[in-house]
């Protein structure tokens, strides 16, 4: 079978409703084959409501999702990959088992083990440990060389090592053409994407390059040796504060309302003005469409 030459999964308008609550609201987005499309957002953003809307496991309410050039069908859904977040395999069953079952549905060869879970073949899946999990979760996804893969929060518990590997295989995929639509909270990880989409309470509100979406957002970076009642006391204020490490951010916000805040708290800081990350973009879009 020829492979897709226009997008390899598309929403055209898509819009989820659950009873009057709306998941996902009006998105239009669509990822073309390889390249590899972030998806990002807090808890709760739409994101997985989406994926499901995209691989047909879940009707749209309004506007259609697409994939290799048609609606979603069995056939066109054989011709893609899935890694749920709760990674979809048969936790009593062992891993060798796991490929079997899913070699036999789509009735293609049982996959050869990565080397670093060759040693789990026959360990029940439930008993392995969560990064070789996921990558098992992978092996199976790919087992039947999907033209794309949907991957939901792939790397979430996995240790550094274990993500490096699994960013590998994504990166292997799509420079073999594979389109990859992957969802992440880590950061790190969304800047190694080729385009990010944000979604923010079931809209999508930004996407572009990690440049097209931080734009010209700018934020304050608060050095202080009392970070912590720093932190408290911008927080208190409502102020769109992070803390990463002992770092203290604050995106977007005026840098004489910062000092000020510090300064009712009776706290010493300097403050300086800083290109805003994509955490802090988020944060602000997220405030914005809440
Ligand atoms: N079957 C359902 N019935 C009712 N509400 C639902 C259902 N599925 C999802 N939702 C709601 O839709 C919203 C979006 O959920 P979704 O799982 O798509 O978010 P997400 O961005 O993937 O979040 P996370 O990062 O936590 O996985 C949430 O408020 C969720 O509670």
């Amino acid at each position: 079978m020829s492979r897709a030459t226009g997008p390899v999964v598309e929403a055209r308008g898509v819009s989820r409703r659950f009873g009057t609550f709306t998941a996902v609201d009006d998105v239009t987005m669509h990822v073309e084959p390889g390249e590899v499309v972030g998806l990002l957002g807090a808890n709760g953003a739409g994101k997985t409501t989406l994926m499901r809307m995209l691989l047909g496991l879940l009707p749209t309410s309004a506007g259609a999702a697409r994939m290799l050039g048609g609606p979603p069908n069995r056939a066109r859904r054989k011709r893609l990959g899935y890694v749920p977040q709760n990674l979809g395999l048969y936790t009593d069953m062992t891993l060798t088992e796991n490929l079997e079952f899913v070699a036999g549905s789509y009735g293609t060869p049982v996959p050869a083990l990565p080397d670093e879970i060759a040693g789990y073949a026959r360990t029940l899946v439930g008993a392995m440990p969560l990064g070789a999990q996921r990558q098992a979760a992978f092996c199976a996804a790919l087992s039947h060389a999907p033209e794309a893969v949907l991957l939901d929060e792939p790397t979430s518990g996995v240790d550094a090592l274990a993500r490096a590997r699994l960013w590998d295989t994504i990166r292997e995929q799509s420079d073999a053409g594979v389109g990859v639509l992957v969802t992440t909270h880590y950061m790190q990880e969304a800047q190694q994407c080729d385009r990010l989409l944000l979604m923010s309470h079931g809209r999508l509100v930004a996407q572009g390059s990690e440049a097209d979406v931080v734009g010209d957002t700018r934020a304050c970076a608060v050095r202080t040796d009392d970070w912590a009642a720093a932190f408290s006391a911008l927080n208190a204020a409502r102020l769109p504060v992070i803390l990463d490490g002992r770092a203290v951010r604050v995106a977007d916000v005026d840098l004489d309302d910062v000092r000020a805040t510090l300064a009712r708290a009776g706290l010493e800081a300097d403050v300086e003005a800083v290109p805003a990350t994509i955490e802090e973009r988020m944060l602000v879009l997220a405030r914005a469409a809440g």
